[in-house]
């Protein structure tokens, strides 16, 4: 067989190379294209794996010629055609194409490839059996070899339908029974079939070969052939002939038909036999019957009477059964002839029936069919969806096993790793042990100094303890000595010089600076507070000596350290009570007739309102100054009348406001008088009898004072307020009358613009605060330099405080620091121009002082 060669091939070898030539089952007799010669010529070169493909043309040419072009020429219709008839899955291959026809089946691959043709005469036998189609051939030599193909139950169906159809297309059409049957025949007798036989053949193409085939059913009965011999006989013998086991449908029909009419022939043959049994009985019963007539003729003359009673009787009898035995024969007669008329029904006309009827079951077979396919191929998709799911698990596995090799190698690696970190783990241990083993022993040398060192140490004390209580002895011996001596009382003497040294050195430290008319300076520093402590800011201010101060760089460091002495330095820890201790003793010179001005000096939240004004429960110099005022006074006896007043002045962007009025919008201007005193007039001044009166002063102008918030401080003062007393002490016995005033100053916060981010209205408040401070900073300057011109015009502030600073008056400025680093700079600024101020000759204040009645008082009279 050559199970490669190709349609064209075939018939050419056949043909004797006719190359025009169509093949008998050539579709509709279309000639082939150089594309299919290819393809053929393709499938010539496979070869079968079952020995009995052929592989050459030659080959083929040698014998078996015929053998091979059936199931090429189907196959290659089948190619041509690239119908994919029916497709399975096998292990290791896709997309393999099986199929089957009456001369045999094929296997081609996805590319119409065939890689397996066997003829229907090497077919032994086909199965399908659930998902497997089996396949049992036979080579020449008679081999068997059986193939099995998993196809899914839904594939093995169509094989079978395919099959099937094949075979019943061939039995129903006459020309290819008797083509199958030749052709079978003479194989099986080793013939050679002719090519004719081929060429005579019916077609192959399905549409026109099923037309065909109904027109030529409906004209030719099955019950006959051409010739007139009875179908079923031939095709008993082409079944009997052929090597397949299977039976054509029409075949078993026709068979069951002749079975059927055998059992009717039967029992006809039965009804006829009882029927001449019935008749003979009849007849015997007539013959009896006669010869009792007789005898009843013949009894009637003597004792027959009797007799032919009793015969009478038996004829009626036997008539009786006689008659049954008639209707009994008229049945079977009947039966007989429906059973002929049947026969004769089945013999002539009701094939045609019987063919309807195959036809019907047909029809009906085929839509279970249908029906069944439906079901086959929803387990076909899940046999497929398994196989999936298999080739899935199979990949995990793979996976699993890949991912457990490289895990097995990485254990083996960190295995390795290990071994390779202890065996170097275990070299480093030497090393180090060799290391701490020369550490070892130079420590165990130094203990070995450290002990003798001890035990010199230990000699040493043990000579000192025997030494000590007596050298203590002697000590207390000399002690007592010098003690009784006069050195003792000669140093004690000394020290009470010295302090009093001291303090007549401060005395007259402080007359000096009285006459120079310096500006006294105490330095304030507050402590850290609030946000400061929580960001753990640096405290950058240092007290080397009393009333010294040294500013350290931001981050705490002594690179840029500075140090400034001022006549006082009140460091964080400082009470309100020790500030003003501080203060007092100046506060007597008010009584005395002389203008004092306490002004504060420093950036925002420094702590300026602290000292000055305190809280309520603990206040500041204001409240302390005036309640000292009050104790002078009374200390100074009934001889002295006191007057006391107050007025609280603001200056609010170079503005002057009254805050002791609610509404301040009334505008004030100073006015400096030819003494050289600065009034202001319109202000408002409240009497003030006792210390709580200023207390009460002091909360109003706190209330009208313009305060709003910065970034710099929660309440930031944005504007200067002055506390003016005015106290008039006349001696009623002299009528001497001085007039004092006391100024105590709450500037605004001495921050730059720049650092404070004001904008608009805070902005211009800004600039107003930072005007009158340059100014005031201009003025010391000025007044340090001993300049003749003095700027105090040059804004409202030193306008006001002009008969302050103008040399009537004495002065003192705290300069309030904050400790913090963040604030270095200003810390710095302020203390530098504090600096400046300290150095300020102010001259010898002038002392305001008339005869009673000189003057006017200016204010209300206060008795004492
Ligand atoms: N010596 C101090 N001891 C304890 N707390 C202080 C001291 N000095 C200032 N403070 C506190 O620091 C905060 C700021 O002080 P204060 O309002 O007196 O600053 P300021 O210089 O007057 O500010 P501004 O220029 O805004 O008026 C206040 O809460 C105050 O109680």
């Amino acid at each position: 067989m050559v199970a490669e060669a190709g349609e064209e091939a075939a018939v050419r070898t056949m043909e004797g190379g006719e190359e025009e030539e169509q093949g008998p089952f050539a579709a509709n007799g279309s000639k082939p294209n150089p594309e299919d010669e290819d393809e053929l010529e393709e499938a010539r070169k496979v070869v079968g794996e079952d020995g009995v493909s052929y592989e050459t043309l030659e080959d083929a040419e040698a014998g078996n010629k015929i053998q091979a072009v059936c199931p090429m020429v189907v196959a290659s219709r089948e190619v041509k055609e690239k119908k994919k008839v029916i497709s399975f899955a096998t292990t290791g291959l896709k997309d393999v194409y099986l199929w089957i026809d009456i001369f045999g089946f094929a296997v081609l691959d996805s590319h119409g490839k065939v890689t397996r043709s066997v003829p229907y005469p090497m077919l032994a036998s086909w199965m399908i059996d659930n998902d497997l189609f089996q396949v049992q051939l036979v080579n020449k030599k008679g081999k068997q070899k059986v193939y099995t193909y998993l196809t899914g139950y839904h594939t093995a169906v169509k094989i079978k339908n395919r099959l099937w159809e094949y075979i019943d297309l061939y039995l129903k059409h006459p020309k290819a029974v008797e083509a199958l049957q030749s052709f079978c025949q003479a194989i099986e007798e080793g013939n050679v079939v002719s090519t004719d036989l081929l060429k005579e053949g019916i077609p192959l193409d399905k549409e026109s070969f099923i037309d065909e085939s109904l027109t030529k059913a409906k004209k030719i009965p099955l019950g006959t052939n051409k010739d007139g011999t009875p179908k079923a006989a031939k095709l008993a013998k082409s079944k009997s002939s052929s090597k397949s086991s299977k039976v054509p449908k029409d075949a078993q029909d026709l068979a069951r038909a002749e079975a059927e009419l055998r059992t009717l022939r039967e029992a006809l043959q039965k009804a006829l036999e009882e029927r001449d049994e019935a008749k003979e009985k009849c007849e015997g019963l007539d013959a009896q019957l006669e010869l009792l007539q007789l005898e009843a003729k013949g009894g009637e003359s003597g004792d027959g009477g009797e007799k032919l009673k009793q015969v009478s009787e038996e004829a009626k009898q036997l008539k009786e059964d006689l008659e049954l035995a008639v209707r009994e024969r008229d049945n079977l007669s009947k039966q007989l002839e429906n059973a002929m008329e049947r026969m004769q029904s089945m013999e002539t006309g009701e094939a045609g029936n019987t063919q309807q009827e195959v036809l019907h079951y047909q029809q009906e077979a085929q839509q279970l069919a249908a029906l069944m396919e439906e079901q086959h191929s929803i387990i076909d998709d899940l046999v497929k969806a398994k196989m999936d799911l298999e080739s899935q698990v199979a990949q995990e596995k793979g996976a699993r096993q890949q991912a457990e090799a490289i895990a097995e190698a990485a254990t083996n690696e960190a295995a390795s790793a290990i071994a390779a970190a202890e065996a170097q783990g275990e070299q480093l241990q030497g090393e180090q042990a060799q290391i701490v083993a020369a550490g070892a022993a130079a420590i165990m040398e130094g203990c070995e100094g450290l002990r003798r060192d001890l035990a010199t140490c230990r000699s040493e004390a043990e000579a000192l303890s025997t030494a000590v209580p007596l050298m203590s002895a002697f000590a207390l011996r000399q002690l007592s000595d010098f003690m009784a001596s006069g050195a003792f009382a000669s140093m004690r003497d000394a020290m009470e010089r010295y302090k009093k040294e001291c303090k007549l050195r401060k005395q007259l430290y402080n007359q000096l600076i009285e006459l120079r008319g310096n500006i006294r300076v105490f330095c304030r520093v507050r402590p850290l507070f609030g946000k400061e402590v929580e960001e753990e800011e640096e405290d950058v201010t240092r007290f080397p000596e009393e009333d010294e101060i040294t500013v350290l760089a931001s981050d705490g460091s002594y690179s840029r350290a500075k140090t400034y002495e001022f006549d006082k330095v009140f460091q964080p820890d400082s009470s309100q009570t020790a500030v003003f201790e501080e203060v007092a003793p100046l506060i007597a010179s008010v009584l005395d007739g002389y203008n004092f001005c306490i002004f504060a000096y420093g950036q925002t939240g420094s702590g300026k309102t602290h000292t000055m004004e305190g809280p309520r429960e603990d206040p500041g110099v204001n409240t302390r100054a005036i309640a000292e005022l009050f104790r002078l006074a009374e200390e100074r006896g009934e001889d002295y009348e006191i007057i006391v007043s107050a007025s609280v002045l603001e200056i609010y962007n170079e503005q002057l406001g009254d805050l002791l009025v609610r509404d301040n919008s009334k505008k004030l201007e100073a006015k400096l008088a030819k003494d050289g005193s600065v009034h202001v007039p319109g202000l408002t001044a409240m009497k003030v009898e006792t210390p709580q009166d200023i207390v009460k002063v002091m909360e109003v102008a706190s209330k009208n004072r313009a305060v709003s918030a910065t970034n710099m401080n929660e309440h930031s003062s944005r504007s200067h307020a002055m506390l003016s007393v005015s106290v008039t002490c006349r001696n009623r016995i002299s009528k001497q009358e001085h007039r004092g005033k006391l100024h105590l100053v709450d500037l605004a916060g001495s921050e730059r613009v720049g650092k404070s981010e004001a904008t608009g209205a805070r902005l211009k408040e800004a600039q107003s605060i930072n005007k009158s401070l340059s100014s005031l900073g201009d003025v010391i300057q000025a007044l340090s330099a001993k300049k003749g011109h003095v700027p105090f015009r040059n804004s409202k502030l030193t306008y006001v405080l002009q008969d302050s600073l103008g040399g009537h008056s004495k002065v003192l400025m705290f300069v309030q620091a904050s400790p913090a680093g963040s604030n270095t700079s200003e810390t710095r600024c302020s203390l530098d121009f504090a600096a400046r101020a300290r150095n300020v000759e102010l001259g010898q204040a002038k002392q305001n002082s008339t005869r009673y009645g000189d003057a006017g008082d200016g204010g209300r009279t206060a008795k004492h």
